[in-house]
């Protein structure tokens, strides 16, 4: 049993690898090595480790996944798109939790949330899928009530508010109104009895509002620790968001 996750957090850090896998493959080696990452996060304070094995695999291999998932003490999260190929995969691997996104090949990254409303049935049939064998399943979507009734109704215990939108907001009024827009999301997902996360786009300098929000339970976050290990190193760069996570919800706790 490598499912050791302690009770205690406030408010958990899952680290996203992706972009380690990104600086390896960029040049063919086999360095950085994202099991060495995972485990080094671990260490650090991670509470889960998220990976995301894209459809064109830019970035995590399959043998990542398959690797990573039994030396974990922590959980394996990981990000899927709702396709048979990637749904029967997942369930061979049997992370603890799987979160499933949206997915375009064209795309830098994710660029919005999964479309529950409009891929109702397929949704919920992965999501019977993947809990017949025991996993958790998350949707990636929008800081919509629509998308988070639809999520509640599919079947899914738990939900990760898309933040791209308010990282990527223009200036402080646009930011302020997206974080309006999760915080409603967070409440509207807590009164249909889900487990509320947040991630994408999240950073040094703008995920305190985010941890701050009392009822979200996990941020997911990756390109800006991966960016901010260069400088630090990658211990460092998980205990700092960490401790940075934990005193913005202590002090939203306190206010
Ligand atoms: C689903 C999500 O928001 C993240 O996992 C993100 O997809 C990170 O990976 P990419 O940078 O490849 O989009
Ligand atoms: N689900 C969001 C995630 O895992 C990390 O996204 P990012 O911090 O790399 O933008």
């Amino acid at each position: 049993m490598s499912y050791l996750q302690p009770a205690s957090t406030i408010i958990d850090l899952g680290i996203n690898i992706d972009h380690v896998a990104t600086l390896r493959n960029a040049r063919g080696t086999v360095y950085p090595d994202p099991l060495q990452a995972a485990l080094l996060a671990e260490e650090a304070g991670a509470d889960a480790i998220t990976l995301h094995l894209r459809e064109d695999r830019r970035h995590i291999k399959d043998a990542d996944v398959e690797v990573i998932r039994p030396k974990l003490l922590t959980r394996m999260n990981l990000e899927s798109a709702v396709t048979t190929e990637m749904v029967d995969f997942a369930c061979r691997i049997k992370p603890q939790d799987v979160c499933l996104v949206p997915e375009r090949r064209e795309e830098v990254t994710t660029e919005g949330g999964l479309d529950i409303v409009k891929y109702f049935d397929v949704v919920a049939a992965a999501i019977r899928q993947l809990q017949a064998e025991g996993i958790r399943v998350s949707l990636f979507i929008d800081a919509d009530a629509e998308q988070i009734q639809a999520a509640a109704e599919a079947g899914a215990p738990v939900i990760e508010l898309h933040t791209g939108r308010y990282a990527d907001a223009h200036d402080a009024a646009q930011q302020q109104a997206e974080l309006e827009r999760v915080q409603r999301g967070v409440a509207e997902g807590i009164a249909r009895g889900l487990k509320v996360n947040a991630g994408h786009g999240l950073h040094y300098t703008n995920v305190q509002a985010v941890a701050a929000i009392p009822d979200i339970s996990e941020l997911n976050i990756g390109h800006a620790i991966v960016a901010h290990a260069v400088f630090v190193g990658w211990q460092n760069a998980v205990r700092e968001m960490k401790a940075i996570m934990i005193a913005a919800r202590l002090a939203g706790m306190r206010k």
